[in-house]
């Protein structure tokens, strides 16, 4: 079984069908917290979440439920075009409130202004969730995601609805900690450092990337909820953690955090990416141990 972000209809459930074996059943949960506790219980072998969207950056929620509790890894990444279907009951009625996902409403900002400048703009815990809640008669319009009107019997008011053309978002596939994917050469690797609040400590975590060619492609401060002030950095890099280049660089950060959560090394959905790069770090190794052995100089 296969957890994912739902209900029905939401753009996770299309990342999670990528994912999906022809034999694994889907299991929608209403939130991401809880698609990642059924996989942390045992009941689903795997969930599909959103974790990062182009135009409204990283999922809080995703973020937050990976960070706390039993650790889970990400085996693969999906990423999706994002455009929006404007859902509404069929009939003639005003359009007083429009809801969604957080995300998604900061997708459609502008559209909202432009074509329903009187409306209420309530947020709802999934793109889906909204759709359902307008069958019931909740709100009179959703922002969700085209396959949406296949599950729920509503009428079109707009398609292909997006700020931004060419949003995507990128979803993980994550299960419990066991044998890690095999690198494919472009792979990227997550980790949340938790670290003490001292001058320099973001300058350390990013030279140790730096040094060796590792190349960043996501930096997010989460509040460590603690204190007021206290902050956790979750990081993506290119490169999968059995490289020596980015096994030396994960070290390196572990030296300089309180806690080093590893969230998985994965292939990438996308092409891109700087090139792996190794062999200078292989030779490198192989030069340190033949001098260890008394074979080098
Ligand atoms: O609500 C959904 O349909 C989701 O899958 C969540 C989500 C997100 O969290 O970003 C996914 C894609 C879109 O960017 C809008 C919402």
């Amino acid at each position: 079984m296969l957890a994912y972000f739902g209900p029905s209809g939401t753009f996770t459930e299309q990342a999670a069908r990528g994912f999906a074996t022809p034999q694994q059943e889907l299991v929608p949960f209403d939130t991401v917290p809880a698609a990642l506790a059924a996989t942390r219980r045992g009941e689903t072998e795997a969930a599909c979440v959103p974790v990062e969207n182009s135009v409204e950056g990283a999922v809080p929620a995703t973020m937050d439920a990976l960070t706390e509790g039993e650790p889970l890894v990400a085996v693969a990444e999906a990423v999706l075009p994002v455009r929006f279907s404007v859902l509404k009951r069929p009939g003639d009625e005003p359009v007083r409130t429009v809801a969604s996902h957080p995300h998604a409403l900061g997708q459609v900002r502008r559209w909202l202004a432009e074509h329903l400048p009187d409306a209420e703009v309530v947020a709802t815990t999934s793109t889906a969730a909204a759709a359902r809640a307008v069958l019931h008669g909740q709100f009179d319009a959703a922002v969700s995601a085209p396959v949406a009107v296949r599950h729920y019997p509503l009428e079109v008011l707009a398609a292909d609805v997006a700020d931004v053309r060419d949003a995507k978002t990128r979803f993980l596939l994550l299960r419990e900690p066991g044998p890690l994917p095999e690198p494919t050469g472009r792979d990227r690797t997550s980790v949340v450092c938790t670290v003490a609040d001292r001058p320099g400590v973001l300058a350390d975590l990013l030279s140790e990337l730096a040094l060796r060619a590792v190349n960043l492609t996501r930096i997010e401060s989460r509040p460590t909820k603690d204190r007021l002030g206290e902050y956790r950095f979750s990081i993506d890099m290119d490169g999968h953690v059995a490289e020596p280049r980015v096994g030396d660089a994960l070290a390196g950060l572990h030296r300089h955090c309180q806690h080093l959560r590893f969230l998985g090394s994965y292939p990438r959905a996308e092409p891109g990416g700087t090139p792996a790069g190794n062999d200078e770090f292989v030779s490198a190794a192989a030069w340190v141990a033949a001098v260890r052995e008394g074979r080098g100089a």
